[in-house]
């Protein structure tokens, strides 16, 4: 009998559907994989913004972990949105015995400009996640709150990925998508260096391509893909997902999860 790779996301609810947990296993069931969860936190969220967050004790972000996998077992680890201080460093702790490759979105801020880490905790981002971090996948504004790096230009972005590999992850993917002209992400170990492009799609409703690309990643290396290999597939996927993204409500929809079913 056929068992898929298992990927865990370890994040927030999006009640909207868009981002966080949601998009994370609607993304890993389109790439074959089993997903599943350990929330963090959850929110009231939808295409206009976020409503209210409310954290889960540290308490029941470790039982969660512990139950997926003390008894089914993970293949690869994807992170999102932890909240606070504290769950960061309950996540960083429990990320530390799992040999499985770990994919870190060090998620700071909604596409609305609503913050989803407390300031307080970026410390604890950059001393006790980011070192846990097969690939640490950070959009330009977290690069600047995580190392002080401002990227204005494609050029700059060499300059932000050595800054967030000073913090230890294996790999850093540095998110091009709020710069302007084409879509450009810059994927390096201190040593390769990996530039994905792909056609800026004119499509507002990005609503969750930062969740959806982490957990493409991590799906992709559950399957067995080399880090390079992952990322440059995760990358077709979301670029795809985009370009599908829809109306739905008043504000910034989804992309479509679903593409290539359609
Ligand atoms: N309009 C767009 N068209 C095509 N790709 C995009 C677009 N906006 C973002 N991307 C891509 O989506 C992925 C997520 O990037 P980004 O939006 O910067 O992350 P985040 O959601 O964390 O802010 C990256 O691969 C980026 O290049
Ligand atoms: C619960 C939750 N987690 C993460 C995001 C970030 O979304 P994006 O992928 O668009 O940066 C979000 N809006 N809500």
């Amino acid at each position: 009998m056929y068992t898929p790779p298992r990927v865990l996301t370890v994040a927030g609810s999006d009640s909207g559907g868009g981002a966080g947990i949601q998009a994370d296993l609607k993304t890993m069931l389109a790439l074959g994989t089993h997903g599943m969860s350990v929330l963090t936190a959850v929110t009231a969220q939808n295409s206009l913004g976020v409503q209210g967050a409310w954290d889960l004790p540290a308490e029941a972000v470790r039982a969660q972990f512990r139950s997926v996998v003390d008894d089914i077992g993970v293949q690869a680890v994807k992170t999102g949105m932890l909240s606070s201080p504290e769950l960061v460093e309950t996540v960083a702790a429990l990320l530390a015995e799992v040999t499985a490759p770990v994919v870190v979105d060090p998620v700071g801020v909604s596409k609305h400009g609503d913050a989803l880490l407390a300031a307080t905790a970026l410390d604890v981002v950059r001393t006790k996640l980011l070192p846990t971090a097969t690939v640490a996948t950070p959009n330009l504004d977290e690069v600047a709150q995580l190392t002080g790096v401002q990227v204005h230009e494609e050029a700059d972005m060499r300059r932000a990925a050595a800054a967030v590999l000073e913090f230890g992850p294996r790999w850093a993917l540095i998110k091009g998508g709020h710069l302007s002209g084409d879509a450009v992400d810059l994927l390096t170990d201190g040593e390769q260096e990996h530039w994905l492009r792909a056609p800026r799609h004119d499509n507002r409703h990005t609503h969750g391509t930062g969740c959806t690309l982490a957990s493409a990643i991590a799906a992709r290396l559950a399957h067995g893909d080399t880090v390079p290999e992952a990322v440059a597939a995760a990358k077709e996927y979301v670029t795809g997902a985009i370009e599908a993204g829809f109306r739905l409500g008043e504000g910034i929809g989804p992309v479509d999860h679903g593409w290539r079913l359609r």
